[in-house]
C-alpha cells in the first residue's frame, strides 16, 4: 500500500453486523483434490446454513476463475495468485459479517497458511475433503483426469502438480464411501461443537 494510502475507520463495524446478523462470521476453507467433493460438500453445508437462517456465501471455480481470476492458469505461480486474490476476497466477506465457504484445491500448504495468517483468530476454519486419488479418477465428472494422463493438460494437481495434504485440519472428512450429506454433517457438527453457531 502506498503510504498516501491512509485506512478509514469507518462507523459500522464487522462486530454490529455480526449484532445484526445473530451470529458470528468465519471462513470454512474446503481443500483437496479436483473431483474430492469439495463443491458438493460446500453447497450441501451451505444449504443446512441457510436453512439454519445464517447469512453465507460460497465461493468457488464458477464465481472465482470465471470471473476476478480468468487472468490465471494452472502454473504454480498462477495458483499462488489464485489463493492469495481468494483469501483477501475471503477476509472481505467475512469483515461483512458472513459465513463464508471457499472450495478451491488450494494444493500448498504455504498459501492455505498464509490465508489462516490473513483472516487471524479463530476465523480460519481448514475443511480437508480427503478422497484418495484412485477415487477422484474413477469419479472424473469432467474428463480431466483422462485428458491429463493423455498427456493433453499439463500441471494437473495429483498428476504431474503436487497436492500438499493439510497436516491439521479443523475438519477432515474422508469423503470416500460415504453419503456427502453425512460428510456435510461434520461440518456443521465442528461449528456447533465449537460455538461458531
Ligand atoms: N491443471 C489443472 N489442475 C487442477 N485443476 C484444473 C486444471 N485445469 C483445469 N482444472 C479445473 O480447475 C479447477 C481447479 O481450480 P482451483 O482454482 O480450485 O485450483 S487451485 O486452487 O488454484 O489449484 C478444477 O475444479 P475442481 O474439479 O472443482 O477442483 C478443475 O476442474
Ligand atoms: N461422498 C461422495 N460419494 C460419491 N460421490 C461423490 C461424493 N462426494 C462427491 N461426489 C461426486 O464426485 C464428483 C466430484 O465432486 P465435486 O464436488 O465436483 O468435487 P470437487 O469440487 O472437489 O472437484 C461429483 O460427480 C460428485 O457428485
Amino acid at each position: 500500500m502506498g503510504s498516501d494510502v491512509v485506512w478509514h475507520a469507518h462507523k459500522v463495524c464487522r462486530e454490529d453486523r455480526e449484532l445484526q446478523n445473530e451470529h458470528r462470521a468465519c471462513l470454512l476453507w474446503f481443500t483437496g483434490l479436483s473431483g474430492s467433493g469439495k463443491s458438493t460438500v460446500a453447497g450441501l453445508v451451505e444449504e443446512k446454513l441457510h436453512a439454519m437462517g445464517k447469512r453465507t456465501y460460497l465461493l468457488d471455480g464458477d464465481n472465482v476463475r470465471k470471473g476476478m481470476n480468468r487472468d490465471l492458469g494452472f502454473t504454480d505461480e498462477d495458483r499462488i495468485e489464485n489463493i492469495r486474490r481468494i483469501g483477501e476476497m475471503s477476509r472481505l466477506f467475512v469483515d461483512a459479517g458472513i459465513i463464508t465457504l471457499s472450495a478451491f484445491i488450494s494444493p500448498f500448504r504455504s498459501e492455505r497458511q498464509s490465508v489462516r495468517e490473513l483472516l487471524g483468530g479463530n476465523d480460519f476454519i481448514e475443511v480437508f475433503v480427503d478422497t484418495p486419488l484412485t477415487t477422484c479418477e474413477r469419479r472424473d465428472p469432467k474428463g480431466l483426469y483422462q485428458r491429463a494422463r493423455d498427456g493433453l493438460i499439463k500441471n494437473f494437481t495429483g498428476i504431474d502438480s503436487p497436492y500438499e495434504a493439510p497436516q491439521s485440519p479443523e475438519v477432515h472428512i474422508i469423503n470416500d464411501g460415504i453419503d456427502p450429506d453425512a460428510a456435510a454433517e461434520q461440518v456443521i457438527s465442528y461449528l456447533v461443537a465449537n460455538k461458531y453457531i
